[in-house]
């Protein structure tokens, strides 16, 4: 039984589709999880559910010792710091950036608590520097680039100190440097011990950070493979999940991933074996 998330046997139905099919997926205290697959598998809505946004058609979802479907979401929600496109797009583009990662915690508090406005402006600045945008306080969000809104967006998805923190798709729209800029300020967060529980969604084996734990890969709504990188990464199982054969590469503690089509040489190695 998973401390943080249990998924069991969860369907989601819209219309006649099962987009997610009898899911059975438990997350523990401690652990960095990366939930991969291609367009339409169904990792925002896996994203979705483990956020308290959205409950199931059927099965059991529990995020925080907290049963959706019995549990005020209300509640539930400010323990889940989230950071999707969804949530961006609600964000007005003229707030100032530091206004953007405090107004985190008045949904959190749903009142401006004076005593703690120094406290909370501390802290805003702190994140916002931890990822990289000490100077941009006073920007308009509007004004940012795409690279520097996600960092504000997960800036402000720590700011209430959450237990739990969903990132749905953090890398999309960034240029190389801009997700190697990513990549290391989430390899950072996934050493620090004092981080949340982390649930990272992505197309990308690349975007995977250094300290990352586990990994759930998702085709179709279903579960291809579930639990260690180390033991979730192969060729086997991406290949099931993208449908299409790819070689997977470990560099150190990062991943790549290409199609073995058109790479003769590749070919040759792997008959080789
Ligand atoms: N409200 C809805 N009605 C019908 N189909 C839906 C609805 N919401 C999602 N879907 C479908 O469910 C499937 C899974 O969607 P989901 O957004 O979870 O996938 P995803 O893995 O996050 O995809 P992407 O990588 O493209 O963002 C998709 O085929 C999508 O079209």
């Amino acid at each position: 039984m998973g401390d943080v998330l249990q998924f069991d046997d969860v369907t989601v139905r819209r219309g006649d589709k099962a987009i997610l099919d009898s899911m059975t997926w438990s997350v523990e205290e401690g652990e960095r999880w990366v939930v991969l697959g291609p367009n339409g598998a169904g990792k925002t809505t896996v994203a979705a559910l483990a956020a308290a946004r959205m409950h199931p058609t059927g099965g059991r979802v529990v995020v925080l010792g907290e049963e959706l479907g019995k549990v005020d979401v209300f509640e539930l929600r400010p323990r889940i710091g989230l950071s999707s496109a969804s949530l961006a797009d609600r964000i007005p583009r003229s707030e100032r950036v530091i206004d953007v990662v405090l107004t985190a915690s008045y949904g959190m508090t749903g009142r401006w608590r004076e005593s703690y406005e120094q406290l909370d402006i501390g802290r805003a600045r702190d994140l916002l520097a931890a990822f990289g945008m000490a100077g941009f306080s006073e920007r308009l969000f509007g004004t940012l680039s795409e690279g520097e809104r996600k960092r504000v967006q997960i800036a402000r998805a720590l700011m209430t100190d959450p237990e739990l923190l969903i990132l749905d798709e953090p890398g999309a729209g960034l240029d190389l440097g801009g997700r190697e800029e990513l990549v290391a300020a989430l390899g950072e967060l996934a050493a620090d011990v004092t981080s949340p529980v982390l649930v990272l969604v992505t197309h990308h084996v690349e975007e995977i950070p250094p300290g990352f734990t586990d990994g759930l890969l998702l085709r179709e709504g279903q579960v291809v493979a579930a639990g260690e990188l180390e033991s979730v990464m192969t060729p086997q199982h991406l290949s099931a999940t993208f449908g299409l054969d790819l070689v997977v590469e470990r560099h150190g503690s990062r991943f790549a991933a290409r199609a073995l089509a058109g790479e003769p040489g590749v070919h040759e190695a792997r008959a080789a074996h």
